[in-house]
């Protein structure tokens, strides 16, 4: 049976909803579908469908089905739903690391918390441009006393953006109740519609570098019995087609791509920013692995020293309330890959929680860098530090 094929007639933008635990992102998402499924640009994917784990997938080369899509008048979207939960800022990372714009979901009952904090450090360090916020619940504090609760919570969450430099002032925050909207409320709906709009306008088309050497990150690793191994992600860079060969840096190995879908639909070529999966001819499962990178032969070369500026999270932002010093070991987690590093502080020898230094620093393998890489360092389950390459040596 075949299926119908990828048809690209809208610009295509990677946007994800993230925020504490609990405060509404999944059940947004889900409204965000039905809303639109109403319209007849996309399908609604209940609750329940939003969460399932990447092997569940049964049909075709599917992608991540973390991701859902859906088209508004003018564009098509993929859309992550990155969990709340402290020990899955690892998935945000990964995730964040490839959105165009992020829907920052903060409940209007609970105002700001811990990882609502920590999700919009993160945006900024992986290169997240633009943020809207969906205040949400807003159904919960829609009368007297409960409205002046709603109007204080948008005001700290305009402070919290710009105090790490997204201009709060000018974001649009728009006041929605997934859960009213899934049960088809018109003002609810109406809502989510005005929701959309503001993310069509304020995060703005991004630039893609469709012309340079292909790279993907890879995200995820399935098998498709009889076919091979799929790996997913979002192309960073490039345009790759069927046929192409390609080098999958961290399984050290050449191959060629057999297959190419996105969302479940085959298509004849990929260019950066689309969230596809690659069939891969002959390449074993367990050779391949999330923090690999597929790219064009040659183009990259993967390394493991460079010096970086890097922002020591303090101990209010949910950072470390001890200095760093020379020797300090955490996780970096660069692009999808999560790597261990020796820490070098040079002259400066240490760094307080609070402080941007200059460090080098020498991963335990090597990944593909280049100056102006963004990453995230952890340490024993939560983000310390947030950085960026300043040269590779
Ligand atoms: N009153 C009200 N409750 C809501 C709304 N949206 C979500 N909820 C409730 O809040 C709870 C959490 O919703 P989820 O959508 O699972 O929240 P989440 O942010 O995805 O949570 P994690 O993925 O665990 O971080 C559920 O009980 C929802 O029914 C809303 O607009 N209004
Ligand atoms: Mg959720």
């Amino acid at each position: 049976m075949s299926r119908t094929a990828y048809v690209r007639t809208k610009p295509h933008l990677n946007i994800g909803t993230m925020g504490h635990v609990d405060h509404g992102k999944t059940t947004l998402t889900a409204a965000i579908t039905k809303v639109l499924s109403e319209r007849g640009t996309g399908t609604f994917v209940p609750f329940d469908r939003i969460d399932r784990a990447p092997e569940e997938a049964r049909r075709g080369i599917t992608i991540n089905v973390a991701h859902v899509e859906y088209e508004t008048d003018t564009r098509h979207y993929a859309h992550v739903d990155m969990p709340g939960h402290a020990d899955y800022v690892k998935n945000m990372v990964t995730g964040a690391a490839q959105l165009d714009g992020a829907i920052l979901v903060v409940s209007a009952l609970d105002g700001i918390m811990p990882q609502t904090t920590e999700h919009v450090l993160l945006a900024r360090q992986v290169g997240v441009d633009h943020i809207v916020v969906a205040l949400n619940k807003a159904d919960a504090v829609d009368d007297g006393e409960d409205a002046v609760l709603a109007d204080l919570v948008e005001l700290e969450v305009r402070e919290l953006l710009t105090a790490h430099g997204y201009g709060g002032d000018a974001v649009p925050v728009v006041r929605v109740s997934g859960l009213k909207a899934l049960e088809g409320d018109p003002r609810w709906t109406g809502a989510i519609e005005a929701l959309l709009d503001a993310v069509d306008t304020y995060v703005p088309m991004p630039v893609r570098y469709v012309d340079a050497p292909f790279l993907l990150p890879v995200e995820n690793v399935l098998t498709i019995t009889g076919r091979g191994t799929v790996v997913t992600g979002a192309v960073e860079r490039g345009t790759v087609r069927v046929g192409d060969r390609v080098e999958v840096l961290g399984a050290d190995t050449e191959t060629v791509v057999t297959g190419l879908e996105t969302f479940g639909k085959p298509m004849e070529s990929a260019q950066a920013g689309d969230n596809v999966a690659l069939l891969l001819r002959g390449v074993p499962r367990d050779a391949v692995r999330r923090g690999h990178v597929v790219a064009a032969p040659g183009s990259v070369e993967p390394r493991r020293r460079f010096t970086a500026r890097v922002y020591v999270l303090s101990g209010r932002e949910g950072g470390r309330t001890t200095p760093v010093t020379t020797g300090y070991r955490p996780q970096f987690y660069v692009r999808t890959a999560d790597v261990v590093g020796d820490v070098d502080l040079g002259e400066v020898a240490v760094a307080r929680p609070g402080d941007t230094v200059t460090m080098t620093v020498e991963l335990g393998r090597d990944v593909p860098l280049e100056p102006g890489l963004g990453f995230a360092i952890r340490e024993g389950g939560r983000t310390v530090g947030a950085g960026t390459v300043t040269e590779v040596l």
